[in-house]
This record gives C-alpha cells, structure tokens and sequence, in this order.
C-alpha cells in the first residue's frame, strides 16, 4: 500500500513554538493550514510568517470540515481543545502532541469522546524557546515522531497521524501511551530536571567566575532555559514516572558524596572511576542521528573573524566542497574579537576538509 500523506486543510489550535513549526512545514510542502490561538497575537505572528492562514477564513466556509486537526495547546488544556474539536468538526481527525500521553488519552475516554477519530502524538523534537518567532519549518526532520494509537482508534485516523510526522520529514515510532510516558521520563524529562538542577547552582556565582565556563557547562545547561510554565505541567503530569529515575539519580549523588568526602580512602579512586566508566557506557548507547547506531563523528574548529558575513561564507564554501555537515556550534572567546565555528563531519570526510579549508585561507584547529 502507497504511504498516506496529508492534503488538508489542516487547522492547527495553538500557534507557540510547535503549532508554528508545524504550519510552517505543511505549508512548505503545499498543505493548506488555518491557525488558531487564544492569543491574537501569536495567531497573528504565526500567520505573518508564513505558517497558514488565520481560523476565520475557513470558518467563512459555512460546513467546511478540515482533514486534520492538530491540537499544539500546552499539556493543561489539551483535553479540553481536543475534546471541543472533536466536537467542533464532527468528520475530521484530531491528534495532539503534547509532552505526556497517558493522561490525555484518559481524560477524552472519561469524557467519553469519540476516541476513533482521535490520536495521540509526540514529535521529539523542540527548542528551549517558546512562542511562535522561534518557530522552524525543518525542526522534525529526522527525529522521532511518536503516535500512540490507543485500542479505539479507527485504522484512518492512525494513517492520517502518521503521516503528519513522515510529512514533516520525522520517523514516526509507534507505542503505547504509558510505554511512552516512561520512555520519556528518562530520555527527555530527567534531562530537563537535572539541567535545571546544575543551572540553579550558577544563581548568584561571581560573573568573572563564570566567564571561564566552556562548552561543558553549555552543553549541559541548554534546556535550563525552557519556559517553567510549560514544564510544570509535563513534570507534574508524568511525576510517578520520573520520580522513579530521581530515586536513582538519589542514590548515587549519595554514594558520589561519600566518596568525594574522604577521596583518598581505600577504593574511592575506584569508585569515581566506575562513576565515570557507568556514564561513559550510558552515553555510548545514544543512538546516532536518523535513529542510527552511535556515530562517532569527526570535529573541527574554524576560527573566524567577528565580522558580519563570515559564519555565512565558511558555511557556502563548505557546500562548495560538498561536504554534509552533522552538527555545528558557535562559540565565542572571551575578551577577543574571533569567533569559534566547531563542525562535525563524518570522520571519512575530516581530513579532506580540513585541507581544503586551509587552501581557502581558513585558520582551522583539530
Ligand atoms: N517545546 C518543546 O520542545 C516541545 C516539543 C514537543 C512537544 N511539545 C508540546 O507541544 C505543545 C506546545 O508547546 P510549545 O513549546 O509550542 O508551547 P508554546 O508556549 O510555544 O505555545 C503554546 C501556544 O498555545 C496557545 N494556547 C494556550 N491555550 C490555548 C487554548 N486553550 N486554545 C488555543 N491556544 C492556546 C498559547 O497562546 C501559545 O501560543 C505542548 O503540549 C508541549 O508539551 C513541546
Ligand atoms: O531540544 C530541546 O530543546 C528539547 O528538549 C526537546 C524535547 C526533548 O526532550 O528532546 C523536550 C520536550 C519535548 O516534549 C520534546 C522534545
């Protein structure tokens, strides 16, 4: 059987960061999307740039009934916008993508909703920013979109979910509702909560102190920035989950302490080293991108001038060179006007580049 895809309309309700990156995508691949928000004024942001058109204008359309509608509400109020939508347009196929399944997927069926033409989803994909300006078209392509198809859902409805996520270039993964909420206590809820954690402990340290931090402390403090509210509510809704992990995290911060307390005591030093030797097996088993086996990926640094246009030019003369790359990140020295652009390759193409880089009269690091 050829693969689903979506032809619209598709309404999205609730135009932040997700609704916005989801309009964006199908209308790049010529969806028709309408937009609604209880805020005008993300309504209006997210349709000045690009993502759909506002609600209204379908509305004219006395009786029209969209295809999908995707509900891109904060976790608290799904329920309800998924339970009135199903309501609103009695033909069309309603999904969410919140952060916690199991809880909404209870809430429809105690509120006895037509569970058929609904379900559940999760694109693994989001920033620490909010709102519909940080909105990105490609946010989904290549991770993982999970649908939760529960035992009421009509065979139509779960196509049509699935190809929500394929259409926007994600890798649709199917699970039960509760098999993800524990998935996800521990691949993306504890990751919030022990970034957090760490970034508490830099209130009120010495400015000059942290102006040393690298990319260590950055890398591990990125998602400290995301907004409380929204977080509340996916903690709060999946808490006997993540706890579970907590009691874990508990356990050995408690047996770290008493070693660190008397490091040169008979096995201490064996006892960091198989801390660190237990991360190290923990981190190895992250898949690599597309969902492939750990990649290791080769990395350089180019050092550039802070000037306008010159991120831009290293990165249309790595095209020219016709080298993919696998991840980037920019960093600046403190106190000196050059910026630091860190390129992963695949290590087969390392050298190559690095060569042809230097030809062009880049200063490269490795
Ligand atoms: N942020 C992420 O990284 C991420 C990733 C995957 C899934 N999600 C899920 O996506 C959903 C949206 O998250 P976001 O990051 O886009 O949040 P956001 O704060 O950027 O956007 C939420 C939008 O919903 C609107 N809204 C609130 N109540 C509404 C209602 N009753 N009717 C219509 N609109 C309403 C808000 O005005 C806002 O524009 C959440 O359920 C979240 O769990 C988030
Ligand atoms: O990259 C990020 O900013 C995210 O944390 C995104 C992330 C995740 O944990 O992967 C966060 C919460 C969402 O429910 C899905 C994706």
């Amino acid at each position: 059987m050829s693969a689903t895809h979506l032809h619209g309309p598709v309404v999205v309700i609730g135009t932040g960061l997700l609704g916005t990156s989801i309009g964006l995508g199908l209308e790049h691949r010529g969806v028709p999307v309408f937009l609604e928000d209880t805020s005008p004024t993300n309504q209006a942001v997210a349709v000045d740039i690009g993502a759909g058109r506002p609600i209204a204008e379908f509305e004219a359309d006395r009786g029209a009934q969209p295809e999908l509608v995707v509900v891109a509400t904060p976790p608290d109020v799904a329920v309800d916008v998924a339970a009135g939508a199903l309501q609103r347009w009695p033909r069309a196929v309603v999904v969410d993508i919140a952060s916690v399944k199991g809880a909404i997927v209870r809430g429809l069926r105690e509120r006895g909703s037509d569970l058929g033409r609904y379900v559940g989803t999760h694109p693994m994909a989001g920033r620490e920013k909010s709102g519909p300006v940080a909105a990105r078209g490609e946010l989904f392509t290549s991770m993982p979109w999970v649908v939760c198809t529960a035992p009421e859902s009509d065979p139509g409805a779960v196509r049509l979910a699935k190809a929500l996520g394929s259409d926007l270039g994600g890798i649709v993964v199917e699970l039960d509702a509760d098999e993800h909420d524990e998935a996800v206590a521990l691949v993306s809820h504890l990751p919030q909560v022990m970034s957090s954690l760490l970034a508490s402990r830099l209130q009120g340290t010495d400015l000059r102190l942290l102006a040393l931090a690298g990319n260590g402390l950055r890398d591990t403090t990125r998602i400290a920035a995301s907004d409380p509210g929204l977080w509340v509510q996916i903690l709060g809704a999946n808490a006997s989950k993540i706890v579970q992990h907590l009691y874990g995290v508990r356990e050995d911060v408690e047996r770290l302490i008493r070693t660190l307390e008397a490091p040169t005591a008979p096995g201490a030093r064996l006892d960091l080293a198989q801390l660190m030797t237990e991360g190290n097996a923990g981190q190895a088993r992250i898949p690599g991108k597309h969902g492939g086996p750990p990649q290791a990926f080769a990395w350089l640094t180019v050092l550039v001038d802070d000037r306008p246009g010159q991120i831009a030019r290293l990165l249309t003369e790595i095209g020219e060179i016709g080298v993919n790359l696998e991840d980037l990140r920019l960093d600046h020295s403190s106190g000196r006007n050059v910026g630091m652009v860190e390129i992963s390759v695949l290590p087969s193409k390392h050298d190559a580049l690095v060569a042809e880089l230097e030809e062009r009269g880049w200063r490269v690091l490795q």
